[in-house]
């Protein structure tokens, strides 16, 4: 039997999945690391961490495998979008990576229009300026930190940096390179125009593959280091989404995907880059080669409900915080929970925007509290699926993926809120799956990654909406979306008392 592993650099941690010529997972491991929030807005990682959690992951995925570790051909990426990882001459990093929930640049991004101008980014790059982008983050540590920029050689991604560690080979993939908003998107190189316009020195841009590419082994050391032969292919990889969407087989149109994580996406696949939404949702390239997705962000989603876990519950694991939820009616006892803990992106791009509990009455307990969070989670995740349907997509079928997807309560709410099927696949776990199975193609398994998903891809149990908890959602809605026009102004006036 041969054998692939998939490694998705998430926010939270790294999981790293070990999976067959069949597509099943055969060993899967999840090694965690912090994030360093010194300030409101702030958001940051030791790019180190992730390195010494994937070895020690690997190490353990491997410490009880039990033929020849030559049989694991391949191995591919999937990684957190658009963090800025700042690299020297010798490809040492320069300072903390910044991250893409790190909202710190809202003055860049309005530089970027004051020099580029609106419609001209849209058309190179198909996307808004938004804090969470690459290129923000270049000009804040441009203007911020000269020192640190003056001695910067190349940029990379998170999972290229990885990469880069684990086989000494320097490059970013089209799906990453999208969200950096120095991509063109439609012409799938660099735009130089952006760089001569912001004065970035273009050769700080790394070589750009696609996510199937082979960019060599791995290193001696790593393979020592791991237990993994030398002899281990090593393939680029893509943006955590992208592969998200590979590993539920959103390969053609008509297909969608929710994906709760610390982040929650809503994404379309879409097979050309000329569709216009007006940068409403993100329009970025797909880890299939020539192919696109568009989505919607809510930033904090699971980490929404993790933040609620560890200020009140830190004892508890999710499945007992959330054991209670589906006896607590729907819309939480009149309790509203807009879920924007670090600013929002979809449909608001509002770094300033914090998050509310509205209605909490001395009747509530705290299981009202969970059951809104999920709530108003989901409730954010429709505005992308509005802006989807209203731009005439149809959505009747979306595959759930990510942490959120492993509560039966919470995938029941996204049918009724979404009031669509929802369907879970036997793996959760989509950004792995994608990259696992990008290894598995560029190893020359299969044809195409379609073919890889009708192989590997398997339906778990469907959630379909319950209509009359449809029409008391659509109500709840409707509340639910004027909270953020009425704690605008709010919020605005309580930054100045933020950390
Ligand atoms: N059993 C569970 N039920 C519901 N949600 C969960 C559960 N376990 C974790 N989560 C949520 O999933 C999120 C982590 O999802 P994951 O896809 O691993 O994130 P990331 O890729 O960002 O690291 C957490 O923030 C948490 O809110
Ligand atoms: O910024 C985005 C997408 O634009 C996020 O979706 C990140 O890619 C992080 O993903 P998770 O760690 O939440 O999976």
């Amino acid at each position: 039997m041969k054998y692939v592993i998939g490694v998705d650099l998430g926010t939270s941690a790294v999981k790293i999945l070990l999976v067959d010529t069949s597509g099943e997972v055969i060993q899967s491991v999840s090694k965690p690391y912090p994030l360093i929030q010194e300030k409101t807005g702030y958001s940051e990682q030791n790019p180190e961490r992730w390195v010494e959690q994937t070895i020690v992951g690997l190490k353990e995925l491997l410490k009880d495998f039990p033929t020849d570790i030559a049989n694991i051909e391949g191995m591919s990426f999937s990684g957190q979008m658009h963090g800025l990882v700042l690299l020297d001459e010798q490809n040492e990093v320069l300072r903390p990576a910044i991250l893409w929930n790190d909202t710190r640049t809202t003055a860049q991004c309005q530089q970027i229009y004051n020099v580029i101008g609106e419609d001209k980014l849209l058309q190179i790059t198909k996307n808004p300026a938004l804090e969470g982008f690459t290129l923000p983050k270049i000009l804040w540590v441009k203007e911020h930190e000269p020192q640190v920029f003056e001695r910067v050689k190349t940029f990379v991604l998170p999972k290229d940096y990885l990469r880069y560690r684990l086989t000494g080979q320097l490059h970013i993939d089209y799906s990453d390179a999208a969200g950096t908003l120095l991509l063109d998107v439609g012409r799938k190189e660099w735009s130089t125009t952006i760089c001569a316009l912001l004065d970035i020195n273009p050769s700080i841009c790394p070589p750009l593959l696609d996510s199937h590419d082979e960019v060599g082994t791995i290193s001696l050391d790593i393979a020592q280091a791991t237990g993994l032969s030398a002899t281990t292919r090593v393939f680029a990889g893509g943006a955590d989404n992208a592969c998200g969407a590979i590993g539920s087989g959103i390969l053609e149109d008509g297909k969608t995907l929710c994906s709760i994580g610390t982040s929650g996406v809503v994404l379309s696949y879409e097979a050309t880059p000329d569709k216009n939404f007006n940068g409403k949702v993100h329009y970025f390239n797909h880890g299939v080669s020539d192919a696109f997705y568009t989505m919607g962000v809510t930033l904090s989603a699971g980490h929404s409900l993790t933040w609620f876990k560890e200020v009140f519950a830190s004892e508890e694991s999710f499945q007992q915080l959330l054991s209670e939820v589906n006896t607590v009616p729907v819309g939480s006892n009149g309790l509203l929970f807009t879920p924007y803990l670090v600013g929002e992106r979809t449909p608001h791009a509002d770094a300033i925007i914090r998050a509310s509990f509205i209605g909490i009455d001395s009747s509530h307990q705290r299981k009202d509290f969970v059951r809104s969070v999920l709530e108003g989670i989901t409730f954010s995740l429709h505005e992308s699926i509005e802006i989807f349907r209203k731009n005439g997509k149809l959505i009747d079928t979306i595959v759930s993926i990510g942490g959120g997807a492993q509560n039966d309560d919470w995938l029941q709410m996204q049918a009724d809120i979404f009031d669509a099927k929802i369907v879970r696949l036997t793996s959760e776990q989509g950004p792995g799956m994608g990259a696992a199975m990008l290894a598995a193609y560029g190893c020359g398994w299969f044809n195409s990654l379609k073919d890889c998903a009708a192989n590997f891809l398997n339906e778990d149990k469907q959630f379909n909406p319950i209509p009359v908890n449809v029409e008391k959602y659509k109500k709840l809605f409707l509340i639910y979306q004027q909270v953020y026009g009425q704690t605008k102004v709010l919020n605005k006036a309580l930054l100045e008392f933020r950390k």
